[in-house]
């Protein structure tokens, strides 16, 4: 049986113009991530990896080259694809529980079945016990799996992480690494993320692409 390709990813280029000038973010970028793989993409700040990942998300057009995703190339934001960022962005004024169902909510997906499955997630990953708290009432490491329960909410099939341990401090990132990864693995998704350090690409024991442009 021949693996599937859900995202490829072939010789991309982005050059941003400003008032400024203009910055080559990629240059001739091509990789492909197979269904149910787990990758890091490591390089030093600004070598483009947002960039990157912005362009799988639909957030950016690349200047030339093409991105798929399941096949199709990407014309713009799809529900697919869950992007989880470096700052966890929870709404301090909603419970935990609240926050993850937001993007339910947005893509008026809320119903029984998907909150009792939102319910599960908080429940295995430790979290079911903190659901009527506030955010500002959790520790950095918890708010992190709360960001990530609330991608994962909304069931899509590839994750997109940018740096999401940079805000933790060292032993917290470590644990919540470890934790994230088994999580990915457990739900078995697709996943992509950045880091600019590589000890987190290490501690997740996950399969790393070693990615600069220079
Ligand atoms: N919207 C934008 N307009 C102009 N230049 C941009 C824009 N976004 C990124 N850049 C530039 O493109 C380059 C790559 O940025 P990008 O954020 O993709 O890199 P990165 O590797 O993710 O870096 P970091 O880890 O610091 O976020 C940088 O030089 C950055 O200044």
């Amino acid at each position: 049986m021949t693996a599937e390709k859900v995202v490829e990813i072939q010789n991309i280029s982005m050059n941003y113009h400003t008032l400024d000038g203009e910055t080559l973010a990629i240059h001739n970028l091509s990789f492909d991530v197979y269904k149910g793989e787990i990758i890091v993409i490591v390089g030093p700040s600004g070598c483009g990896k947002s960039t990157a990942l912005s362009t799988i998300s639909g957030l950016i057009k690349p200047s030339s080259g093409k991105v798929l995703v399941n096949g199709q190339e990407v014309g713009g934001t799809n529900k697919s694809i869950g992007y989880m960022f470096q700052k966890d962005h929870l709404f301090e004024w909603r419970t935990i529980m609240s926050n993850i169902l937001i993007g339910l909510e947005i893509q008026r997906k809320l119903n029984d079945e998907t909150k009792k499955k939102a319910e599960q997630l908080l429940e295995m990953y430790g979290l079911a016990e903190f659901k009527n708290y506030y955010p500002s009432q959790l520790s950095g490491g918890m708010r992190q799996r709360v960001a990530l329960i609330r991608t994962l909410a909304v069931e899509p099939d590839i994750l997109l992480l940018d740096e999401p341990f940079s805000a933790l401090d060292y032993q917290t990132r470590l644990s919540v690494a470890d934790e994230i990864g088994t999580i990915l693995k457990k739900e078995r998704k697709t996943a992509i993320m950045v880091t600019h350090d590589i000890s987190d690409a290490i501690c997740l024991k996950w399969l790393p692409i070693f990615y600069r442009y220079t």
